[in-house]
């Protein structure tokens, strides 16, 4: 029996049986929770945790995964407001101990690294993002002399994102190649040797990719005792967007718990927009029958968030997929105005036409904060970002260029890593190749030198400085210093500066700008307990927000939302535009491949769609900038509305044109110019 509990009396029937499910009892058994956008999906997870918390479940023994750090961050907070409704004051000390939520990559980072020794990994291995992946990738592919073959051996960031589907689908070579990379198919037997070597190399780096961290999980999980041991830590294991998760990911939660008891997975089949990362929607589907009895199914379809007419319109748009299982959602709100189908001249009227409705809207109390763009590539917002900073309105964009993607971010990373891990090859090339006068080649004879020994930072201040190298004493006394812990953490963190400070000067013109991304560095790093959390964390789930050069708007200050759909999963806001609504950007040219592409992309647009509560604008240029176009081509083509809102759909819209037709007599149709100067140019090289 469960305690009275008023806090529950807010949510509907469906979100409340979620929430009840199995607490108080003996057993819990496996609970899959489908739940429509805006169902409350967020809310009833929140509400469940809190439930079992305050019903006597040890916060300790709570493992709650979700996409983001974020996502997992605002859900302990919402856990402890919860609390707090019923203990007051005394809820933090309970729902503090809700320390293992977070993602499957960082949770299984904290796991590997407790159970490294078991397992046969030092302790002390860092982990390597893409980008290191891929320059990993690429020096063993050199080294087995593949970047040298006569017809050309796919590049880097193709071998590993064939080596990635393989682990993380847990697919063959031929098999990944046959179905994704059928270009590559020639080349299966060097891709065996290339995977097999990049494995070994890792192995002798002491690094980890990012597959690792699930891989490395799933084999664990697969030894008997230590799954028991592993499984055993936790009472109940909650997973949020179990669309977006992929085999891997799905073995592991079954070695965690294979009767099923204590699980909970919440997730929308109509919102699987991963599948790009082998994210596979079966895991859903599947669940229920993993276990014997099946898991309980609870649907969740009632939507809080959007006015009928916009949900209206998005149902519409969902509907018309080849395949679906979740119900079309139905919701008590008032009908609204239908959303708008903006058609626009081009992508500079389309940034015209979004700063005139955010400002109108800002002058109608919905404040900047409250309003998003949405588009499904990040470059797609440049016209819209150039407007906005040509009329002074504060914006953070999501999903674009990433803080730590900065050259000097990477490179004071990596002087961190290489202090953490010696043995990390990337970050040791990278760090050494800061120096003046130390080249790849004397960068390789220094890491070999010291990759051998048993303490390769003691080996480091006994090597003789490369030939030309400048000034490597103080490099030598640096990494001395850091690896000595003598400043502490994060103090330390100004000691890898004041080392850095002198190259960052002679390599980057605008030095001084880029210092002030080093403050914030430090800053982040503040957050963390040690050198080794800031190091993985950072990597697994880096702060994903770039804000325009105008400068970083302060957080109580008041900015526009600009963000790839990707990035704005789980979010809301009042008013939503959605970029480039036509065909070539959705579907994206590089989504039309095969008909389950096509499919991720028209969920993507639903996903944009339900996001808006009150007010929804699509926008459809009329002709919009291309790449990959013969350098004749002006380089625009004229598009089309995008194939997932065919005419049978366009009565759950508002059809408009932007200027008004007043304003500007039609589009104007190109004609020649009347002087070709273009012409006149090309002539001069003939
Ligand atoms: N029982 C309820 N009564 C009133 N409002 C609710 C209730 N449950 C959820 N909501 C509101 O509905 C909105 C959507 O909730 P939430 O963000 O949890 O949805 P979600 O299912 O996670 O959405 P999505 O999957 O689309 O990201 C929020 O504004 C939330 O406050």
């Amino acid at each position: 029996m469960s305690l009275p509990a008023p806090y529950l009396d807010a949510l509907n029937p469906e979100q409340r049986c979620a929430v009840e499910h199995g607490v108080g009892a003996a057993a819990c058994p496996p609970l899959l929770v489908i739940a429509g956008a805006g169902s409350g999906k967020t809310n009833t997870l929140a509400h469940r945790v809190a439930h079992l918390v305050l019903n006597g479940a040890d916060p300790y023994r709570i493992l709650l995964m979700t996409f983001s750090r974020r996502a997992a961050n605002e859900m302990t907070q919402r856990v402890e407001r919860i609390a707090r409704k019923v203990m007051g004051d005394r809820a933090g000390a309970l729902t503090g101990g809700l320390n293992w939520a977070g993602t499957f990559h960082g949770i299984g980072a904290r796991l590997m690294r407790e159970h490294a020794e078991r397992i046969g990994l030092d302790p002390a291995f860092t982990i390597h993002d893409r980008e290191d992946s891929a320059d990993l990738m690429n020096l063993v592919r050199h080294d087995l002399g593949f970047s040298k073959t006569e017809s050309r051996f796919p590049t880097k960031g193709t071998c590993l994102s064939i080596y990635s589907r393989c682990v993380n689908a847990g697919q063959a070579l031929d098999q990944v190649l046959g179905a994704n990379y059928p270009w590559c198919a020639g080349w299966a037997s060097e891709l065996k040797q290339l995977f097999a070597a990049y494995v070994d190399a890792k192995q002798r780096h002491n690094v980890l990719d990012y597959d690792d961290l699930l891989l490395y999980w799933a084999q664990t999980m697969s030894e008997p005792d230590l799954a028991e041991e592993i499984g055993g830590r936790f009472d109940h294991v909650l997973v949020d967007e179990y669309q977006d998760t992929n085999a891997l990911q799905a073995q592991v939660l079954l070695g965690l718990k294979p009767d099923g008891h204590g699980l909970t997975v919440v997730g929308d089949d109509a919102q699987a927009i991963y599948s790009f990362r082998a994210a596979t929607v079966r895991n859903i589907l599947d669940f229920p029958k993993a276990f014997s009895p099946p898991a309980r199914l609870i649907t969740l379809d009632r939507n809080y968030r959007s006015t009928q007419a916009i949900l209206g319109a998005a149902n519409a748009v969902i509907d018309l997929a080849r395949e679906r299982f979740t119900k079309n959602l139905w919701t008590d709100r008032a009908a609204g105005s239908p959303p708008q189908l903006v058609g626009v001249r081009d992508e500079a009227d389309q940034a015209r036409y979004i700063v005139e409705r955010v400002l109108e809207h800002r002058e109608s109390g919905i404040t900047l904060k409250q309003q998003a763009v949405l588009f499904r590539t990040s470059s797609h917002s440049a016209p819209l970002e150039l407007e906005l900073t040509r009329r002074n309105i504060p914006f953070v964009k999501f999903g674009g260029l990433k803080f730590l993607d900065a050259a000097h971010v990477k490179d004071m990373l990596a002087l961190l890593r290489f202090v953490q891990n010696p043995r990390d090859r990337v970050a040791g090339f990278r760090v050494l190749l800061l120096m003046q006068g130390v080249g790849p080649a004397s960068a390789q004879k220094v890491l070999d030198a010291i990759g051998s020994t048993a303490d390769p930072l003691a080996a480091l201040a006994d090597l003789p400085p490369p030939p030309r190298a400048g000034d490597w004493r103080s490099f030598v006394d640096a990494v001395g210093e850091l690896r000595s812990g003598a400043a502490g953490w994060p103090m330390e963190i100004e000691r890898a500066v004041a080392w850095y400070a002198p190259h960052l000067d002679r390599i980057h013109e605008d030095a001084e700008t880029r210092r002030a991304d080093l403050v914030q560095l430090a800053q982040i790093a503040s957050g963390y307990p040690s050198r080794e959390r800031f190091l993985t964390e950072l990597t697994l789930d880096p702060p994903d927000a770039t804000s325009d050069q105008a400068g970083v708007p302060m957080l109580d200050e008041d900015y526009l939302i600009l963000s790839t759909i990707h990035s704005a999963k789980g979010q809301e806001w009042k008013s939503v535009f959605v970029l480039n609504v036509v065909d070539g950007c959705m579907p994206s040219d590089l989504g039309t491949g095969t008909s389950a592409e096509i499919e991720e992309e028209r969920r993507l647009l639903y996903v944009a769609m339900t996001r808006a509560k009150d007010d929804l604008h699509l926008v459809v240029p009329q002709r919009f900038f291309t790449h990959g176009q013969n350098a004749m081509g002006d380089r625009h083509v004229y598009a089309s509305r995008s194939r997932f809102i065919p005419d049978r759909l366009l009565s759950a819209f508002e059809r408009v044109s932007w200027p008004k037709a007043s304003a500007t007599p039609g589009y104007p149709t190109r004609k020649a110019p009347p002087v070709d100067i273009g012409a006149r140019m090309r002539r001069m090289w003939q």
